[in-house]
């Protein structure tokens, strides 16, 4: 068959034919094919977009500049066309910026800022602006009047699609009443079928920002929608962070190292990350060396006067420096190695130049590096067994074995063999025959022996794979297994004893362009542990407004909110809030409503691409006592669930911002934060439920009671049982009943109920009493309030008196015990 490929192929010229269709496109011509993607997608919906656009930037605008919110949105029908206008008491845009800010696509002030806001991506107003150019014809009508400036700015533009740069028709001065803010008018293709999202966006955004005044017109409607304020206050003001160490990718790290002014690493980290202190930046700088260099293996050092005699090595490898300077050195030395659970090479370099400058001061002698170095090979020797000629005559550079194990080290010979011998015994169970483990120490020595060079310096990778390969060799020669388990422990006994190195990190400028240096920078910052960014960039609602905002908004029973802590989610922190209301004037009729939202900003499309929407759909809310057909889903009910999310970039599943990407650690934090509302909703439902039944229970012993005290009456032919306590005491209800005697009024109030009570009795006498047993009596219009609290203990009876002199009328009012807990028959 002929393949595409060598189709393609036989015609000549064909790459140069293609590279006539091929130029660049520009970003806006690229939007103007794909408006779906920013929410323009249909006239119904883009009108909505283009509101929702305006409305976010207007009060993230307002709310920069500390300034409440005082937002006007009409919609007008003019011919065949709707006219937007959205305006704003905001801080007004400047000349210079405001041809950009709506003509060019991509620009914006925060795309580049950590911080939590409505706006990401300096997209959403240009965008509308090229709808409405693109349905309508007309170009964008923009007044702005930046505060303090005593005139307007008029322009008309529109975006050159070609060039992505606005093309001004109109740019004047003029007069506007407002003294700051800006005004936007597009026309457009549109209509209104979308009203019901377009008047849930305007509700929702009043919801979740009690602090703004919103007011909406549209052809629909009589009067305008008006949105007061419920708080003057305005959201918390959020500062701007710097990146996270956690959340920057390979490309951004490359970038900033490029661009930093820093010098060292160090610096660089300090300077460019946020959480990044010296201790922080050194963690990393370690985590980094061994990474980049590998670690140097460490050996414990032999026993003073045996075969390997470190002080007669060091002694012997040091000339011309006269007795007394020699053995200070070589003792020196052999004192502090020794005094060393195990040493690595650098850590005996590092031994040695300090010992050599202590007996230069002390004995005037110099020890040069040639000494130095001599010595340190010496010293090396006395405990590795391995001669420096050795190492260096060593070809094989990958650390693995030659395969037939013949190796010219006997590592029988080795000392090293006991050192690893100690440290597989002390990594695998002791099931692992005496045999094994010798084995496995033998083929170890062997590998290390024939690493590069002569520090045994290696990195983590390359040691699992050592052993693993000195495992296999085991396996086939000795017949003993070391499985994956004892592998790793292996490796990790060895890499935790084995020494970060000393070498310096590469410079700044020559990891920038070094892809492998900076990937394994990244590597070491995500390894270091750094404490979550600060939360001072983000302005969660808070739980009390989440609760008012929606008390403002619905009249329901039952009331609750959740904010939770702050969680990191690529290095950009987040902060998820939930609310419930229940009952009331809700519809009961299908599903929950689920109010979501993003730094404020209601998400009105796309909810079953949303993760708040999966999140709830996986909750059992059975449990909380809602009705949820099959068990999973949408729960069905009188509810309201709101969900916010604020970040500082927050993952939306597109450019146009309508739904939460399934991120996980975000996912997880929406579900405690439901689940800690919904907690709430369980117990209200649980005693409403248990308060319906106790009802219903008297309800019917109320009827059956008096019926009964009859038909014994009838049946014994006695007088009637007095049943007057009777209901109290069966339903355990704490009872109040009057009883008058002459000019004495008595309440007798006795606690049925298993638990103590504390009862607020007051009674209104129509005239004055006297004597009250205790309580308080207040005179209010010739009518008399007498108050009485007491606690009365379970099983126990109070007895209420006072007197009055007249015929008088009582009313009495008992609050403290529910009223489902209460018989009061006075
Ligand atoms: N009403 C306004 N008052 C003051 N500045 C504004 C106003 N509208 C927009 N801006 C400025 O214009 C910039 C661009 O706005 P645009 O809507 O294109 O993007 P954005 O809000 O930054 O991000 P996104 O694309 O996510 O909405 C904003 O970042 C802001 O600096």
């Amino acid at each position: 068959m002929t393949s595409f490929q060598s189709t393609i192929g036989d015609e000549e010229g064909i790459a140069e034919e293609l590279a006539e269709g091929q130029r660049e496109i520009s970003i806006a011509e690229f939007f103007e094919k794909n408006k779906h993607m920013l929410g323009f997608d249909s006239g119904a919906r883009g009108l909505v977009t283009a509101v929702k656009e305006a409305v976010d930037n207007a009060l993230d605008a307002t709310e920069e500049a500390g300034v409440l919110p005082d937002i006007y949105i009409e919609i007008e029908e003019v011919g065949d066309y709707y006219r937007l206008v959205i305006e704003d008491n905001g801080p007004g845009i400047t000349k210079e910026q405001l041809p950009k800010v709506f003509g060019k696509l991509l620009y914006g002030s925060r795309f580049h800022a950590r911080e939590q806001s409505r706006g990401q991506q300096g997209i959403g107003i240009s965008a509308a602006v090229l709808y409405s150019q693109l349905t309508s014809g007309q170009p964008a009508k923009i007044t702005s009047r930046p505060k303090g400036q005593s005139r307007a700015q008029y322009f008309e533009l529109i975006i050159d699609t070609d060039t992505n740069e606005p093309e001004i028709r109109a740019d004047e001065e003029t007069t506007w009443d407002r003294p700051h803010g800006t005004r936007i008018e597009l026309e457009m293709e549109a209509n209104m079928r979308a009203r019901g999202q377009l008047h849930d966006y305007v509700k929702h955004t009043a919801v979740v920002n009690p602090h703004a005044r919103i007011e909406l017109r549209e052809p629909g409607l009589d009067e305008p929608l008006k949105f007061e304020r419920a708080t003057d206050e305005l959201p918390a003001e959020t500062e701007e962070i710097r990146p996270h160490p956690h959340g920057v990718e390979l490309g951004a790290l490359i970038k900033m190292l490029a661009a930093t002014e820093s010098y060292s690493v160090s610096g660089f980290l300090q300077e460019e990350f946020t959480r990044v202190g010296k201790k922080t930046a050194d963690s990393v700088i370690d985590n980094f060396r061994d990474i980049y260099y590998g670690r140097e293996l460490s050996w414990s050092p032999p026993r003073v006067h045996g075969d390997r005699d470190i002080e007669r090595a060091v002694a012997d490898a040091v000339a011309n420096k006269g007795k007394r300077a020699t053995t200070a050195f070589a003792e020196g030395v052999a004192e502090i190695v020794r005094n060393n659970d195990r040493i690595a090479r650098s850590e005996l370099a590092a031994v040695i130049a300090n010992v050599a400058e202590t007996v230069e001061d002390d004995t005037g002698k110099t020890f040069g590096g040639t000494v130095r170095d001599n010595a340190v090979d010496a010293a090396w020797a006395a405990i590795t067994g391995v001669a420096a000629a050795d190492a260096a005559e060593d070809e094989d550079t990958d650390g693995a074995a030659d395969a037939s194990e013949d190796a010219d080290d006997d590592p029988n010979e080795s000392p090293l063999v006991a050192d690893i011998y100690a440290l597989v015994d002390e990594a695998t169970s002791t099931r692992k025959d005496d045999a094994a483990v010798q084995a496995m120490a033998d083929a170890l020595a062997r590998r290390f022996l024939n690493l590069d060079g002569d520090s045994f310096r290696i990195a983590r990778d390359d040691l699992d794979r050592l052993v693993a390969d000195a495992a296999s060799f085991v396996a086939e020669q000795h017949d003993a297994t070391f499985g994956e388990t004892a592998r790793e422990n292996v490796a990790e006994v060895l890499w935790s004893r084995a020494r970060t190195v000393p070498d310096d990190p590469p410079k700044v400028s020559m990891s920038a362009d070094d892809r492998d240096a900076a990937a394994d920078l990244l590597s070491a910052m995500r390894e270091t542990d750094i404490l979550a960014p600060p939360t001072d960039c983000l302005a969660p609602i808070t739980a009390e407004l989440v609760e008012a905002g929606l008390r403002k908004e619905y009249d329901a029973d039952f009331y609750a909110a959740a904010t939770r802590d702050a969680e990191v989610h690529g290095g950009d922190p987040f902060i998820v809030e939930a609310g419930i209301a229940y009952g009331g004037e809700i519809s009961a009729e299908g599903s929950v409503d689920l109010l979501r939202f993003a730094n404020r900003v209601p998400l009105v499309y796309q909810r079953g691409a949303c993760a708040t929407t999966d999140v709830i759909k996986s909750i059992g809310w059975r449990n909380y006592g809602l009705d949820q057909p099959g068990g999973s889903g949408m729960p069905n009910g009188p509810a309201v669930i709101s969900i916010h999310v604020a970040s500082t970039n927050v993952p939306f599943t597109s450019e146009s911002k309508d739904a939460i990407a399934n991120v996980p650690a975000i996912e997880d934090e929406i579900e405690l934060a439901v689940r800690e509302a919904a907690r709430e909703l369980k117990s209200f439902l649980k005693k409403r439920r248990s308060m319906q039944q106790r009802r219903e229970k008297q309800d019917v012993l109320g009827t059956i009671l008096p019926e009964m005290a009859d038909k014994v009456s009838e049946v014994t032919g006695r007088p009637r049982p007095d049943i007057s306590g009777a209901l109290a005491r069966i339903m355990n209800n704490v009872s109040v009943e009057r009883e008058i005697d002459g000019g004495t009024v008595t309440l007798v109030v006795e606690n049925h109920s298993n638990v103590n009570e504390v009862v607020e009795i007051t009674d209104i006498v129509s005239t004055e009493p006297t004597d009250l047993s205790d309580g308080t009596v207040v005179d209010m219009d010739d009518e008399w309030f007498v108050q009485w609290t007491p606690e009365i203990p379970s099983g126990d009876e109070r007895e209420l008196t006072y007197r009055v002199t007249d015929d008088a009328d009582f009313e009495v009012s008992v609050g403290g015990v529910e009223t489902e807990k209460l018989t009061v028959n006075a």
